[in-house]
């Protein structure tokens, strides 16, 4: 049953391991309904999206890999609440996937990383431009923010810290966006982080990691049998005090991507980070 305040909501990479959970969720959520669902996995197409996602009754709502009349169809649509895109696709496409949204005034919600810091700044004069929400949000678990708040506490007492991220072997994109956003949160602190106390020598090219900002070093690990983890290991002498964050489910995605697609209305630029909307 809608009414005037539904949420209609496209899913994007409708069939990825994301996008079925977001498929769930909408479909249970009372304000929301679930108008499109995208995919360009050849093998999905035309599927029920509901039952791809694992419910038990159909949502009516096939896969389709036609974006922009997607877009079209729920911009047109006056009996609701503006659109919103929920995209969990690929960092090969969010850009666009993004910018299209925009054009139809489709809000985006977008949970996919890769975005590189040139796309960001890009996205975010398009959304300004057009006056319209974007939310960019790197991890929607409330752990990692949680984490992250941590961490900054941290930094002002300890100045030597590195990050070491661990996903399951199907992730595209490395780092983790979440690694990044934890760092760029670091050096937001405005001090350098582990100055030099040797000359170092990378006797094997990666060895310690990715540097980015404000001297803090990324350690990426891909393996089966994991999801998504997080650890900021601070040092100093005679101490080391380590956070830890552990997914075991991607359900663990799915309020904050829910509270996402509520607030998003009330935006009228690009956001970034789930902190900032809580
Ligand atoms: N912000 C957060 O909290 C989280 C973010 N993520 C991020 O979300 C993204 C997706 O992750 P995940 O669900 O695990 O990945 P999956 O590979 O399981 O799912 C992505 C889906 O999108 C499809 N796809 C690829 N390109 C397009 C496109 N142009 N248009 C529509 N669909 C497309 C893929 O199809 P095909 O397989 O055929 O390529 C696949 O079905 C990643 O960037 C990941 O890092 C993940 C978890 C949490
Ligand atoms: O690919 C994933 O799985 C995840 N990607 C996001 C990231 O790159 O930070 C969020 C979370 O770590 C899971």
């Amino acid at each position: 049953m809608t009414n005037q305040s539904t949420i209609p909501v496209i899913v994007n990479g409708a069939a990825g391991k994301m996008g079925r959970e977001v498929i769930k969720a909408v479909a249970q959520a009372p304000d929301m309904i679930l108008m499109g669902a995208l995919d360009t996995s050849p093998e999905h197409q035309g599927k029920d999206a509901g039952e791809l996602a694992g419910l038990s009754e159909p949502l009516e709502v096939p896969i389709t890999n036609q974006l922009e009349p997607m877009l079209g169809y729920v911009a047109g649509e006056r009996q609701l609440q503006p659109g919103v895109m929920v995209d969990f696709t690929h960092p090969d496409a969010v850009y666009d996937n993004v910018r299209s949204a925009i054009a139809y005034g489709i809000r985006p919600v977008v949970g996919t990383t890769g975005l590189s810091p040139e796309q960001l700044k890009d996205l975010a004069d398009f959304a300004e431009k057009a006056s319209t929400g974007c939310l960019i949000i790197p991890n929607f678990s409330i752990g990692m923010v949680l984490l992250q708040q941590a961490a900054v506490t941290a930094s002002q007492y300890f100045d030597h810290v590195e990050i070491i991220e661990l996903h399951h072997n199907q992730k595209a994109d490395a780092p983790s966006g979440t690694a990044i956003q934890t760092a760029q949160l670091l050096a937001e602190m405005g001090k350098a982080f582990n100055p030099p106390q040797v000359e170092e020598t990378e006797k094997i090219p990666g060895a310690r990691g990715s540097l980015v900002d404000e001297g803090i070093r990324i350690h990426s690990v891909r393996l089966p049998g994991l999801i998504a983890h997080q650890e900021v290991i601070f040092g100093a002498a005679g101490q080391i005090y380590t956070l830890r964050h552990d997914t075991s489910d991607r359900s663990c995605y799915m309020p904050g991507v829910l509270l996402a697609i509520r607030k998003i209305n009330q935006l009228k630029s690009l956001v970034y980070g789930l902190e900032k909307i809580l």
